[in-house]
């Protein structure tokens, strides 16, 4: 960090003073080559023989960095000036593909949008299959830039489009900004249901009132239903220097593998079989997490459909003076088991939120999926 310091007079007054880049100076694309180099597979491996999901979370992580690092390149700095950190996953999007240990993976990516201080990243994730690679998945990742002590903000370069592909590109980046800040504000946390949710969880409500007495307090569960709180699942990690990143603190990809493995853990205790993930959206790193911070994730089922669960992951750091808890993250996660599961019902006013939240994040996936036979993709 001393050295980092030393860097600051690299960084720009202003985004003007920055040279702009187009979108293929930042566009890199990176093998992982399980299929020629058996030796790495072990760090890949299910017991299914399938890909570890949470290691392909790491290195999309890692990836997203090292693309706002291209596009933020100074080519007379030996070091970047800048502290680049994952700052929200928008979308992950998985199409129905089987990913096998056995097959070379390719990665490839580029900032899509800038704004002042943070980068849009698109980055997609292909397997080889015979003598081509067929797409696995669509991501979008937003970073942000801070000075070299990642202390406060730093600029980044302009991005120009070139050509209408482009352009459409960098206008969903921008539209992307404005979904978030509409989704943001109309957050549960800050307004109340609209009426058809308020209307569908007073339904919910009256179906688990016990006929027999006239009482609020009396509920029973409806046939093949599960209450929130017992789908919950807990675990504790303890941040070690091991998981650190180049700015030491804990590095993010190490924050979304663990969280997803206890999300993966949930869903597969809900649903009964081993489920397959479909989404991942609007995981937001709210807070850096220290290294030797103990770190507690909570895990819960908040909505399920059809053969869909959607898990809900938080996570928050406990400061060790006074016991003070405080929000790392938030990470959101679909699955998809094997048969249709129970439902799930809320007891508590907090819980019939975290359920309209769990199906407004449902309701905004992209990609309707269905199951496949060979659609394996595993922690
Ligand atoms: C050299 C080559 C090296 C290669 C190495 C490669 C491998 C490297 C591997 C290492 C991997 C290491 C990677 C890791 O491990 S990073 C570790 C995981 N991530 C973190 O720890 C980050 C934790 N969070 C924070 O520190 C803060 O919340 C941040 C800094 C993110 C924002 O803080 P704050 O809220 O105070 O910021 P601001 O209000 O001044 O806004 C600043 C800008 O940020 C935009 N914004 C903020 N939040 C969001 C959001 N949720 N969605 C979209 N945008 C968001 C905002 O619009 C604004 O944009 P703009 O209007 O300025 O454009």
């Amino acid at each position: 960090m001393e050295e980092r310091k030393l860097l600051h007079s690299f960084l720009a007054n202003s985004q003007e003073g920055l040279p702009p880049r187009r979108m293929k100076d930042s566009y890199i694309e990176v093998l992982l080559p399980l299929g020629t180099e058996p030796a790495l597979r072990e760090k890949y491996l299910t017991v299914q023989n399938t890909v570890r999901f949470g290691r392909i979370l790491e290195d999309l992580d890692s990836l997203g960095v090292l693309i706002c690092y291209m596009h933020t390149k100074i080519p007379s700095a030996e070091m970047s000036p800048l502290s680049i950190v994952t700052a929200l996953v928008d979308k992950i999007d998985l199409c129905k593909n089987c990913l096998s240990p056995e097959q070379d993976i390719k990665f490839s990516g580029h900032v899509s949008w800038v704004g002042k201080t943070s980068m849009e990243v698109k980055m997609q994730m292909f397997q080889s299959h015979g003598n081509e690679f067929s797409p696995v998945l669509d991501a979008t990742f937003v970073m942000v830039a801070r000075d070299s002590e990642n202390k406060g903000p730093a600029f980044v370069n302009p991005l120009i489009p070139e050509g209408p592909e482009e352009e459409e590109l960098f206008r969903q980046g921008e539209l992307n900004k404005g979904r978030r800040v509409a989704f943001s504000s109309t957050s549960l946390l800050k307004m109340a249901p609209s009426a058809k949710e308020r209307t569908a969880i007073h339904e919910m409500f009256l179906s688990t009132l016990d006929p027999k007495t006239i009482s609020f307090r009396s509920r029973i569960l409806p046939p093949n239903a599960v209450w929130m709180e017992d789908s919950k699942l807990k675990s504790l990690e303890v941040c070690h220097p091991q998981e650190r990143n180049i700015f030491n603190r804990i590095f993010g990809g190490f924050l979304m593998r663990k969280a997803y493995e206890l999300g993966w853990a949930t869903a597969c205790n809900f649903g009964g079989s081993r489920p397959f993930v479909v989404a991942v959206d609007d995981i937001m790193f709210q807070k850096p997490v220290e290294v030797g911070s103990l770190l507690f994730l909570s895990s819960q089922v908040c909505f399920t459909q059809d053969k869909y669960i959607q898990v809900r992951v938080h996570s928050e750091v406990a400061s060790l003076q006074n016991k003070e808890h405080t929000t790392t993250n938030v990470f959101h996660f679909t699955f998809m088991s094997e048969n249709d599961v129970p439902l799930v019902f809320p007891r508590t006013y907090g819980e019939s939120m975290l359920y309209l939240d769990g199906q407004r994040h449902f309701n905004s996936m992209s990609v309707p999926v269905t199951l496949e036979k060979e659609y394996l993709v595993e922690p």
